[in-house]
């Protein structure tokens, strides 16, 4: 099975271009979208005990959470202590799940995934990447966004720059969902063929 490694900046197109891996019939594990769940279910309990104020109607409510994070920075790891490791464990139950469905191809979307080490976890890395300008305005036309919310989680990620100088391949979100579309068929046309090889390692 090859595992690729889906990252990208904030905004950058991960979301996005992972829903156009899955339309080539390809499952995804989202680990934005598995945090989310989280916050409803098995995270409740141990963020609940660290910061209750967090907590409305027994879910987390991300909102309040970020306000959290903006007035003391400090508690992303505090978070992240709590958050990353049911997140992996969430990974590996989708690995194994497909591992023994003998499912050829799988894409893990990870935003931190050079943050934390997952690149050892994954055969290939993907990044998604459009020009920083572009990035911003799409960022700051979401609901609840501010410069300044913008610039604390920018300044926990690797710069795009890095990112796209360590990806075995580069997306190009900024020429529109049909061009990224071939994209994500080019390269799944090359792992294919690397798989009908046997040459994929
Ligand atoms: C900060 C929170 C409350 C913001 O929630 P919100 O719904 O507004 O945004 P969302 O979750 O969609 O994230 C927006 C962007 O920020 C990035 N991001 C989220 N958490 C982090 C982090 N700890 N460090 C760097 N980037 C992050 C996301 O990957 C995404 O690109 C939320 O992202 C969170 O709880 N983060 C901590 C858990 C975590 O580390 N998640 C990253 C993936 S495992
Ligand atoms: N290939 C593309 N062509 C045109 N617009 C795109 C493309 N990819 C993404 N976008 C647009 O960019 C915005 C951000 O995309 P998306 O939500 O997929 O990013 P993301 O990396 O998952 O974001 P985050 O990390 O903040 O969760 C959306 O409005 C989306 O429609």
């Amino acid at each position: 099975m090859i595992v690729i490694g889906l990252t990208g900046s904030i905004g950058m197109g991960k979301s996005t271009t992972s829903g156009l891996f899955a339309e080539q019939g390809i499952p995804v594990n989202d680990a934005d979208q598995v945090v989310h769940d989280l916050y409803r279910g098995q995270a409740v309990a141990p963020i609940q005990a660290v910061f209750p104020e967090v907590i409305v109607k027994g879910v987390v409510d991300r909102q309040r959470l970020s306000e959290n994070l903006a007035k003391n920075p400090a508690n992303f790891k505090r978070l992240e202590s709590i958050v990353h490791p049911l997140v992996r464990a969430c990974e590996a139950d989708f690995l194994a799940r497909h591992h023994k469905r003998g499912e050829p191809i799988v894409v893990l979307d990870i935003p931190l995934l050079f943050e934390t080490g997952a690149e050892a976890r994954v055969d290939k890395v993907v990044v998604v990447s459009c020009a920083e300008q572009v990035q911003r305005q799409r960022v700051m036309a979401r609901p609840g966004m501010t410069k300044e919310k913008l610039d604390l989680i920018l300044s926990r990620q690797v710069p795009d720059a890095d990112k796209r100088a360590r990806a075995d391949y580069v997306i190009d979100t900024g020429q529109g969902i049909d061009m990224a579309r071939e994209q994500v068929k080019t390269i799944l046309e090359e792992l294919r063929a690397k798989l009908a090889r046997g040459d994929h390692a």
